[in-house]
């Protein structure tokens, strides 16, 4: 009907739909019909390249012979998609259906079940799609009557037809042929789909928001915010007092040889808090004294009637889950292990007491926020926190831990909310800064120094550690063995 479509390996010459004696498909498809002269017939084929998954093809009446050879004209009907696709017996294809175009990479793909009560023949076969393989199977089921029978897929059970997934597929396509040359009810619409990138300004058209429903519009602006919170960030410009901080303590992600060169024994865990070139005796008399004894644990609470009595000074780590919180513990100490960790959220379950000989308890807090546990449980955790944090005699310090990478959550600004009412010193500590560039290590501590009003309790300035690398861990320490070495009991 309407021209020869070129494709890379065929030629393909559509026919009319009256004229046309092979199998007759509609459905989505780079689709053509082949002429093979060998057999003086034409069959329909779906193109390379076209993914026909979920499209489903209506066949009209066309006998093929059981018997010899059965089993490689299924085989063959799977590899070529739609050649010969007929036995005999008054046999009928009732539907076809295919998950992918079928360029087949197997020499044997197939495997012919057979289910002779319902004479129902299924193609298994290993296909190649553009984008990737997948199973593609190919249903030849007989009717006894000799009436073909389709039951396309996508329409439902009042027979209004459904959204065609396949399509869009299809429109995107570069070679789509343009009519349907087999007499098809619905011709294929032609659309054109353009990609714009969401991150590309430049390539926003002008009538986008008009034609863009409710549900994309929420999806843009939610990207349009996501971008502007991530251009806000980077417009951040730390100051040199937080740059330098950053720079002295090498914190933020650092290429090994860049340590190796300071001086640190990259060998080491939490390398940059051990002072480079250091004998045991000149660290000694650098590094504080109470966070080089033995941290031992002593009391653990599910709930504020089990909180041990209050003796020591108080550090509590608070923060999300899998912030880094017993991580802190082990890396303040150097006691690898002692507190348990793990990179599932939602590991530290209760209140976990440790004592600095008898100079300090470091205080070990559930997370909050997400975590593999039930709701009800997070929040009972969450219930002790805020029990412990507002009712503590003993507490002196809540390090309240942030993800560098991900900053300030609103469960954050929930809890500094309760310290500040019940007048609990904090200081925030950004952790995992070795997740991330040292100038965004910079950027996220301004941002939060600039967000948090100054208040009674917030404890300044901002610190960043990192477990993992030990950056910033050493000043942490000093920060934090100021309170030992000021309570009085
Ligand atoms: N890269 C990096 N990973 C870290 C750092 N600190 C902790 N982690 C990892 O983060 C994961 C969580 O650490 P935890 O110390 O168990 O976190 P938590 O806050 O105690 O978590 P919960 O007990 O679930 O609340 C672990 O896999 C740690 O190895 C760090 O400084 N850098
Ligand atoms: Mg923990």
């Amino acid at each position: 009907m309407s021209g020869a479509v070129n494709s890379k390996r065929e030629r393909m010459t559509q026919t009319s739909g009256s004229d046309f004696k092979g199998v007759r498909i509609r459905g989505n498809g780079k689709e053509g019909i082949r002429k093979y002269k060998s057999e003086n017939v034409e069959r329909r084929w779906v193109g390379e390249g076209v993914r026909a998954k979920d499209s489903i093809f209506e066949l009209e009446s066309r006998k093929f012979d059981v018997g010899q050879g059965e089993k490689s004209r299924a085989v063959n009907l799977g590899r070529q998609m739609k050649r010969k696709t007929d036995t005999g017996l008054g046999n009928k294809i009732e539907s076809l259906s295919s998950r992918s175009d079928l360029e087949l990479v197997n020499r044997k793909p197939f495997h012919l079940k057979k289910e002779y009560g319902e004479k129902k023949y299924t193609v298994y076969g290993v296909g190649r799609s553009r984008r990737n393989r997948e199973r593609a199977d190919i249903v030849v089921t007989s009717t006894s009557d000799g009436q073909l029978k389709p039951k396309p897929r996508n329409k439902d059970k009042n027979g209004e037809l459904l959204a065609d997934k396949s399509r869009k597929r299809v429109v995107n396509c570069k070679k789509v042929v343009g009519e349907d040359s087999v007499g098809s009810d619905d011709p294929p619409k032609k659309r054109k789909r353009i990609r714009i990138n969401p991150y590309d300004i430049s390539n926003k058209r002008i009538d986008d928001d008009a034609a863009a429903d409710d549900s994309t519009k929420v999806k843009v602006v939610e990207k349009k915010s996501e971008m502007s919170k991530n251009a806000q960030f980077r417009a951040i410009k730390p100051s040199p007092s937080i740059l330098s901080f950053v720079e002295d303590n090498l914190l933020g992600r650092r290429r090994l040889i860049e340590l190796q060169r300071a001086g640190y024994n990259t060998q080491l865990p939490a390398s940059l808090d051990n002072i480079p070139f250091s004998t045991s005796s000149v660290r000694e008399k650098i590094e504080e004294n109470v966070f080089r004894s033995k941290l031992e644990f002593f009391a653990s609470a599910k709930v504020s009637t089990s909180f041990p009595h209050p003796q020591l000074p108080e550090i509590a780590f608070a923060g999300r889950s899998n912030v880094g919180k017993s991580s802190l513990l082990n890396a303040l100490t150097r006691q690898w292990g002692v507190v348990w960790t793990s990179d599932k959220p939602g590991f530290t379950q209760s209140i976990n007491f440790f004592k600095l000989a008898e100079k300090l308890s470091l205080v070990d807090l559930p997370g909050y926020g997400f975590a593999y546990a039930k709701e009800e449980v997070k929040d009972a955790w969450e219930e002790l926190v805020k029990e412990y944090v507002s009712t503590r005699s003993s507490l002196r310090r809540v390090c309240l831990l942030i993800d560098t990478k991900w900053g300030m959550k609103p469960r954050d600004h929930e809890l500094i909310e309760l310290m500040e009412r019940s007048r609990k010193p904090y200081q925030i500590v950004l952790t995992k800064t070795d997740t991330i560039s040292p100038i965004d290590v910079a950027r996220r501590a301004m941002q939060i120094q600039e967000n948090l009003k100054p208040s009674k309790s917030l404890v300044e300035p901002v610190m960043m550690v990192s477990s993992k690398s030990g950056a910033g861990i050493r000043s942490l320490r000093t920060v934090l063995t100021s309170i030992a070495r000021l309570t009085k009991f």
